[in-house]
């Protein structure tokens, strides 16, 4: 054979969804993209979304603040949990997302802030200045660009492209600022920055960052693909709900976040900023029409997705 014939590397799609947004006669081909990518790996990066720079770089940049501040002062923020679209402080360790998939591991390598307009929190802390500002304007730039993203799902799979709004009216989506702390000491055995996991939502979008120990995903042939950094893109991915509402054809795909190497250790800190889009607490979540086409049944009963949620939950903080 000759060799130029051999099959290309598996990879992540890089789509641009600009023509999508813009409406123009290009958008039915990024609604192909999209659907291939959501079929086969699950995950693609998106650029020409549309989000302002200025508003990442800024929660970016005051959530490394918080981060900065002393391991005693964080762990006293945001404990209370009784506000609404209060916000919330998990430590180093708190979490094993692979717990999720049934595995013990350690906690993993990293600490976060998590905040949700419908989500319950503490007092948001009184430095630095800016902060719940910054999360609630970067969360409505993810509200928008998930809008579209929905659209062009529903376009790809053939329902009207507003099928999934009323799911989303008061919604349960979440986001994240995750903190990857330098590894000056060798993690435990079995203890990654982020365990092996699926999300549990509708789609995830992250904004990622380039530096050794980073996102890693998992193909259906069991193989590790490292998540391409492409400065100012978003790395999107399907959740497990979603999943179940395609009855399994579109796919929430395992991934997880490596370690760095040995030699990097003390310069890896890295970033992430996760959104996850999750439908509202009373949505029912069965499998969508066209999915039961030509004979085909639906593998799930239906369920709410409070119902749901609150199962993923629990498992993932069980610690081992
Ligand atoms: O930080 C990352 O790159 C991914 C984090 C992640 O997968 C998650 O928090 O669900
Ligand atoms: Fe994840």
């Amino acid at each position: 054979m000759p060799h130029d014939a051999a099959p290309a590397a598996p990879s992540i799609p890089v789509i641009d969804v600009a023509p999508f947004i813009a409406g123009g006669p290009a958008a039915g081909d990024v609604v192909r993209q999209l659907e291939a990518a959501a079929r086969d790996t699950g995950f693609f990066l998106v650029t020409g979304h549309g989000v302002s720079p200025e508003v990442t770089d800024h929660l970016y940049t005051l959530a490394r603040a918080f981060f900065d501040e002393p391991q005693d002062w964080k762990v006293g923020q945001g404990r209370e949990a009784t506000l609404e679209g209060g916000v919330s402080f998990s430590p180093l360790a708190d979490e094993a997302l692979a717990a999720t998939l049934g595995l013990k591991t350690p906690g993993d390598y990293k600490e976060s802030l998590n905040f949700g307009p419908r989500l319950k929190g503490g007092r948001w802390p009184a430095k630095p200045d800016g902060l719940e500002q910054a999360f609630v304007d970067y969360f409505a730039e993810m509200e928008r660009l998930a809008r579209h993203l929905r659209r062009a799902f529903c376009a790809a799979i053939g329902l009207r492209e507003d099928h999934f709004e009323p799911c989303f009216d008061r919604h349960l989506s979440a986001l994240r600022v995750i903190n990857y702390p330098e590894q000056d000491e060798a993690p435990l055995p079995g203890q990654l920055r982020a365990g092996v996991h699926t999300d549990y939502g509708f789609m995830t979008i992250l904004r990622s960052e380039a530096s050794p120990g980073g996102l890693q995903v998992r193909t259906r042939k069991g193989e590790w693909l490292d998540a391409p950094n492409i400065e100012g893109a978003y790395v999107v991915n399907i959740g497990d709900a979603f999943m179940r509402w395609t009855n399994d054809e579109w796919v929430s795909t395992p991934h997880r976040v490596a370690n760095p190497p040995g030699d990097r250790k003390g310069s890896a800190r890295r970033q992430s900023i996760p959104f996850f889009l999750n439908p509202s607490a009373e949505t029912v979540i069965a499998c969508l029409e066209p999915f039961m086409r030509d004979g085909k049944a639906a593998k799930y009963e239906p369920i709410t997705y409070g119902d749901y949620i609150a199962l993923k939950t629990s498992q993932a903080f069980s610690k081992a």
